[in-house]
């Protein structure tokens, strides 16, 4: 039997199947393009007797794609597979994908068949498709739950009549992996000939064993696999294509099985679909999820620091994605902090570490995330404590949408003290030009950032900003129970480490502490 596993993508049919994942026609054949790149074997481009708009849509990606098969589904009525073969007739390698129910919960409610009429159908409606196409895969939909001695009878009428694939659906995601493996066994072994068909699996994600499912099947001989990116599809979606294939590729020794999917093309697909269908991934997603190469705490981070194999089973590189990230946060110890802060051109004795270390993590047992620029801050703030040249005497700021966003304010520059008022575009804004006025400097806002430190409508507000000015940054971090008041706080902490760089450039550029 050949190790290869082909990848059959259906993100463009039971993807679009997903509530809130239909795409229009060019955003179809913009998918179909990046699925060509991917590598997949077969991409299912639609339904096309769903709707004009499908079929259209199927036609105009099986014009396009020239890599790799482009099906239509079709139901085992022949208006249908008229319609799919219309749509899919212009494509390099057309296939035509005939589907019908054999658990008898779905003859007997849905169809209103017996077992002797759906054979009967089958067999009719894989001949009726293999006269229009020379490549018919047919599916026997519910085949986790239909009687396996009637499903050898479904598949050896189906591979009689001319189907070269034979899927074998968990259609409600109902199997068990070892159920799931002994049933293709089983077909494998009892369907007369079996080896004129290549066997499929097409695994839905109900009990979240989608992949899991998936694997065991073709382990137990199954040499296709039905899948879509980021696993999106009907109810709980299906298979994702990411997860299984990295789980061949990780365990390559286990499984001796190869697709031919170029894996960095994962990443970019998986966010191509995202943007299109403009559902973010969930941070928390194996493989594409933003969490799924940063490492936050500190047991974790010193491994990966010594060597990225006691953390990372894969590269972020092999999926297309850039590297791993050393997150800090209130797990994190010093290794990785002061990992970071080396990167940022820092070098802390120990002591000091310890000092900015417990600050950190109290920091962000109160904060939900910390940004570098946080912990940046408490550096400056704990290491190189700054004589304050600007401080806020008082504010007040009006806004709203029937008043112009106006601050007055009165700081103490250089030990002398002004007032003064200004308007902007939002209060915030007012309260920094106003500080700017005051100050005498104009620096760029490169980022601002509030979060809330505590619940509750009357949580601490905790501002981060960072300026620029004549090439040299610096930041600034405020809390407050008033954002306004905490903006202000930071933008002046800012603006006295941007004094401190420029009248002590050494202390602040090499940032050695002894
Ligand atoms: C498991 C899956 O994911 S299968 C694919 C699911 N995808 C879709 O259904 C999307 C596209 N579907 C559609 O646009 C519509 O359902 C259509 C155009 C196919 C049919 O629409 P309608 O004619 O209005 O029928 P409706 O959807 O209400 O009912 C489905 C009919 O198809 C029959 N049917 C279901 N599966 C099959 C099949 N494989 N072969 C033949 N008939 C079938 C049902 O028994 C029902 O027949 P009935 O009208 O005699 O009761
Ligand atoms: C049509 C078949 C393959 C299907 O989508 C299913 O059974 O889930």
């Amino acid at each position: 039997m050949s190790d290869r596993i082909y990848i059959f993508d259906t993100t463009l049919r039971d993807g679009e199947q997903s509530p809130g994942a239909t795409m229009n026609a060019g955003e179809k054949i913009r998918l179909a393009r990046q699925l060509e790149r991917l590598g997949v074997d077969v991409i299912e481009a639609g339904f096309p007797a769903a709707s004009t708009g499908d079929q259209e849509a199927v036609a105009e990606i099986a014009a396009a794609v020239k890599d790799c098969q482009v099906a239509g589904l079709c139901r085992a009525v022949k208006e249908d597979m008229d319609k799919a073969w219309e749509a899919v007739k212009h494509a390099a390698q057309p296939r035509l994908h005939t589907f019908l129910a054999t658990s008898d919960i779905h003859m007997k409610y849905k169809l209103d068949k017996t077992r002797d009429q759906v054979l009967e159908i089958a067999h009719e409606a894989v001949t009726y498709a293999g006269s229009l196409c020379p490549s018919v895969e047919f599916s026997a939909e519910d085949a986790s739950r239909s009687d396996p001695a009637f499903l050898v009878q479904v598949v050896q009428t189906a591979i009689d009549a001319g189907a070269k694939v034979i899927n074998i659906p968990d259609t409600v995601g109902y199997a068990q992996p070892q159920e799931y493996a002994e049933l293709i066994d089983y077909l494998l072994t009892n369907v007369k000939e079996s080896e004129r068909a290549i066997f499929s699996v097409h695994c839905h994600n109900d009990l979240g064993l989608g992949v899991a499912n998936t694997l065991a099947a073709c382990k137990a001989g199954a040499r296709q696999a039905e899948v879509t990116l980021s696993g999106i599809g009907e109810r709980a979606g299906n298979a994702a294509l990411e997860e299984l294939v990295m789980a061949l590729n990780v365990r390559k020794g286990f499984y001796n099985l190869e697709t031919g999917i170029n894996t960095e093309q994962i990443y970019p697909s998986c966010r191509l679909l995202s943007m299109i269908i403009g559902q973010p991934i969930p941070p928390y997603k194996p493989i594409i999820g933003g969490n799924a190469f940063a490492h936050e705490s500190g047991i974790h981070q010193a491994g990966m620091l010594k060597n990225r194999e006691t953390y990372e089973i894969m590269t972020p590189a092999s999926i297309g994605k850039a590297g791993s990230d050393i997150v800090i946060g209130k797990h994190s110890g010093r290794h990785a902090l002061n990992q970071k802060l080396e990167e940022l051109g820092y070098r802390l004795t120990r002591d000091q570490l310890t000092q900015v270390s417990e600050v950190v993590k109290s920091l962000a047992d109160k904060k939900k995330k910390l940004y570098m620029e946080d912990v940046e801050a408490i550096v400056l703030e704990e290491v190189y404590r700054i004589p304050d040249k600007f401080k806020l005497i008082y504010l007040s700021s009006i806004s709203g949408n029937m008043a112009i966003p106006t601050a007055a304010m009165k700081m103490e520059v250089l030990g002398e003290e002004k007032q003064l008022s200004d308007f902007g575009v939002g209060a915030i804004d007012a309260v920094f030009n106003t500080i700017d006025r005051l100050v005498q400097r104009n620096p760029t806002l490169l980022r601002y950032s509030v979060s809330a430190i505590t619940g509750g409508a009357d949580a601490q507000g905790e501002v981060t900003v960072k300026l620029e000015e004549n090439s040299v940054t610096s930041v600034g971090r405020a809390a407050d129970p008033d954002v306004i008041v905490a903006s202000a706080k930071a933008y002046i902490n800012a603006l006295n480490r941007l004094a401190k760089k420029e009248t002590d450039p050494k202390a602040e550029q090499s940032r050695n502490i002894p």
